[in-house]
């Protein structure tokens, strides 16, 4: 199997090759989310994840068997909770079927979420805060605020292992 995840991104293409067996081959594609840079609600994050993973499916033709996977990351709120989450959806086709899951969610800080509340983007918010550059692209927001427990690529792995699995359990047949 041949997996092309729709993102240039090295974290992205790491949380798909994490998860799949190593017989499978991954590759990233830069592609269009065909949603807003910062995502803002479950559905917009979903939405961009799903625009991902056809667009990545598509940029190949080759007869091989393959996948095309998008991952999209968001801020959501969670009724009943206060302040505002981080959250990620994944999403799997095979040019037929397409599924959907979601990754864990992360309380944003105060300080954070009145900041991307108020329109700024969480990467260069991060990037802001800390001091850094492309946090997006290593540690992520997910490691800085489990102080490393967790990194972006770990985070992202559970959604993607999600959406793969309509193509991996045969319960799904
Ligand atoms: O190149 P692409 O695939 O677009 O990868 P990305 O890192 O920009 O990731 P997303 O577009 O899915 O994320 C949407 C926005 O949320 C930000 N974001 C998401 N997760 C983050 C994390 O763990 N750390 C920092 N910023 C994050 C990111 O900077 C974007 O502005
Ligand atoms: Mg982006």
């Amino acid at each position: 199997m041949h997996v092309v995840v729709g993102s240039g991104n090295p974290v992205k293409r790491r949380a798909v090759e994490s998860v799949v067996a190593r017989a499978w081959t991954v590759e990233g594609v830069s592609v269009p989310s065909d949603v807003a840079e910062q995502p803002r609600g479950h559905e917009e994050t979903r939405t961009g994840a799903e625009n991902r993973a056809r667009a990545a499916y598509a940029t190949s033709d080759d007869p091989e068997s393959r996948l095309g996977v998008g991952i999209e990351g968001g801020v959501a709120r969670v009724e009943g909770c206060s302040g505002l989450f981080l959250v990620n959806w994944a999403a799997a086709t095979d040019g037929d079927r397409l599924s959907r899951a979601t990754g864990p969610s992360f309380p944003l800080p105060d300080h954070v979420a009145r900041r991307v509340g108020g329109g700024e983007e969480l990467g260069p918010v991060m990037d802001d805060e800390l001091g850094e550059s492309d946090v997006k692209k290593r540690q992520g927001a997910a490691g800085v605020f489990t102080a490393g427990m967790v990194d972006r690529t770990a985070s992202l792995s559970t959604g993607v292992a999600a959406a793969l699995g309509p193509f991996v359990s045969e319960q799904y047949r």
